[in-house]
């Protein structure tokens, strides 16, 4: 299935009420046919469904879904098009429309599309913090970082301080990532979401994750898991993670030791898991395109925006 882009909105289809999954919103596509690749048959659905003209040469991998709805079990392998050419009209009879991406609600689409929806949604930069020279200078090392580079979600991690100083420095932090339109993610249990609600979601380290057996925070935040293997990733999909993070792809300076997974079994890994998965470990801006080759929602990390100097 294709999600098309044009002018920063996505091309969506209503199901015709007769139809598997009727009546829901879709992105249009269809069945790969004898002698065809998925490209090929992409470009093919989405002009008889909505005459639109797509280059098979411009796609880019989203993220492959298995689901079963007990009635039927599909397999959705999802490119996106940066453009395409001509207006688009339902061909099939289907109402067509243009959605901005903020405004796909998973209650309109069938179930599968849950996680199609969070790529979306997502940036392809998942930006998290390191060593903390003091806590007290922290809120200016972190504002300072958040105006050089911008992301969109952050991540605050710091293992090392007790939790009364990580709640605290979360609360300010918090802050800061308001005033430069970032979202932020806390590192831990859900209760720190209790503590800080405000917050975009919990990122919880594979010994927290493990404890649990269904999602422990609402679904309106975003549930982060860290994932090393494929055990892991299952379990992070029962949870209802909204995204995962999985490496470390190459060795790093903050798990010294740890060898990469590299970028073959990543995504190995990665198609298997169903959820966007950030790759993580040793990656710079430069890796965004090998990851994404790889299946990745983008690149997850420290040493792509931190700066610990000065502090
Ligand atoms: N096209 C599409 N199908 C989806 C989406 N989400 C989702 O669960 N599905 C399911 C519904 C169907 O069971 C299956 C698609 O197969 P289908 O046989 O109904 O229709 P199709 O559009 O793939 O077939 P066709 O164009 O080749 O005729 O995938 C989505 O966003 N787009
Ligand atoms: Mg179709």
């Amino acid at each position: 299935m294709g999600v098309v882009f044009r002018d920063g909105k996505v091309l969506i289809a209503r199901r015709p009420d007769h139809v598997h999954q009727g009546g829901l919103l879709e992105f249009p596509g269809g069945k790969v046919e004898a002698g065809e690749t998925v490209q090929q048959a992409l470009v093919r659905e989405i002009r008889e469904e909505t005459g639109l003209r797509i280059d098979p040469d411009l796609l880019e991998p989203v993220i492959e879904i298995r689901h079963d709805y007990g009635d039927k079990r599909v397999f959705l392998d999802v490119w996106e098009a940066s453009c395409a050419e001509g207006a688009p009209e339902g061909r099939e009879g289907q109402a067509i429309q243009w959605l901005g991406v903020q405004d796909l609600a998973d209650v309109d689409f069938p179930a599968a599309n849950r996680p199609i929806i969070r790529a979306l949604k997502l940036p392809r930069r998942y930006a998290i913090t390191g060593s903390i020279g003091n806590p007290s200078a922290f809120p200016d090392q972190l504002r300072q970082c958040l105006l050089a580079a911008r992301p969109q979600l952050c991540l605050f991690r710091a293992p090392e301080l007790s939790e009364e100083i990580y709640e605290r420095l979360a609360g300010w932090s918090l802050e800061a990532c308001r005033a430069s339109d970032s979202l932020l993610m806390l590192h831990g249990a859900p209760l720190l979401l209790e503590l800080l609600p405000q917050a975009a979601g919990l990122h919880m380290p594979w010994r927290e994750a493990r404890q649990y057996s269904v999602r422990p925070i609402p679904e309106g935040q975003l549930l982060a898991i860290s994932c090393h293997d494929e055990e892991e990733i299952a379990h992070a999909e029962q949870l209802q993670a909204d995204f995962i993070t999985l490496g470390p792809v190459k060795p790093t300076s903050s798990h010294p030791g740890a060898p990469g997974i590299g970028w073959a079994r990543f995504q190995a890994l990665a198609a298997g898991a169903g959820i966007p998965v950030y790759a993580l470990g040793g990656l710079a801006p430069d890796d965004t395109h090998a990851a994404r080759q790889a299946g990745a929602q983008g690149i997850a990390g420290i040493g792509f925006w931190w700066s610990g100097n000065g502090y």
